[in-house]
């Protein structure tokens, strides 16, 4: 029998106030993505991109619908559950890296684990480090990094304790072509060799096309993005 699917979600609606407007981000949006696979999230700027990513992680509450991950449902539980539910489950790779200036780059990957309490957070995060390709950069402050390395170290952050979803949002927008290539590879590499399965939101339609499906946000809903149809 197959597996059920990791994200089930059907019937999402997200709208924002905007003055004395109300602008329907999302409307009746379904996705269902299966473990392990590899699911990237186009569609021009200001469709609902981030704000899907958002609802996925918990961090933005869907106004209608449902959305199942592992088959518990985002919307019955509590902040506190949902910062578990990420802890446990979830690592998320923002656009801006967000790590901690004043902290080591092995300090910000150990971070998650020291805040669940791991025994060994700094082993493993030197583990997850080397796997990215930085165990030599360890020790510097992300001040003393590349863009491209910084991203790397958000990738190890997120993926540090070992969660089935990895959420990225433009992993690669901030970086130039060759940098951006490696950090490709390395979010397929670590999906083949964890199991982790990635949403992606991109601009960018190559690196979209190397995952196993491709999906269209455009007029609040969301689409399977045919590729083989010429516009
Ligand atoms: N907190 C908010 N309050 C009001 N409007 C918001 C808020 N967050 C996002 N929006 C609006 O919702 C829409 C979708 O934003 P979102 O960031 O999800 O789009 P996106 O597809 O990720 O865009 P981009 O590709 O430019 O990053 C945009 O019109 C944005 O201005």
């Amino acid at each position: 029998m197959q597996n059920p699917p990791l994200i089930d979600a059907r019937g999402v609606c997200l709208t924002y106030q905007m003055g004395e407007k109300t602008v329907a981000v999302l409307r009746d949006v379904s996705l269902q993505v299966e473990q392990g696979s590899t699911v990237a999230i186009a569609g021009p700027s200001g469709s609902g991109k981030t704000s899907l990513l958002l609802l996925l992680s918990g961090l933005e509450q869907s106004e209608a619908g449902v959305i199942l991950l592992n088959g518990l449902s985002l919307t019955e539980l509590g902040r506190n559950q949902l910062a578990d539910l990420r802890r446990d489950h979830i690592g998320i790779v923002f656009q801006s890296f967000h790590l901690l200036p004043s902290l080591t780059a092995l300090d910000n990957v150990a971070l998650p684990l020291q805040m669940a309490g791991t025994t060994q957070a700094r082993e493993t995060a030197l583990d997850m480090l080397a796997r990215v390709g930085l165990a030599d950069r360890a020790h510097h402050l992300p001040s003393q990094l590349s863009g491209g390395e910084q991203q790397r170290v958000a990738i190890a952050r997120a993926l540090v304790h070992r969660p089935q979803l990895l959420l990225a949002d433009e992993p690669t927008g901030n970086l130039d072509d060759h940098t951006a290539q490696a950090v490709r590879e390395l979010l397929f590499r670590l999906n083949r060799e964890l199991g982790t399965t990635l949403v992606l939101v991109t601009h960018d339609m190559d690196f979209a096309k190397q995952c196993d499906r491709v999906l269209r946000l455009h007029d609040g809903q969301l689409q399977e993005y045919q590729h083989d149809i010429s516009a």
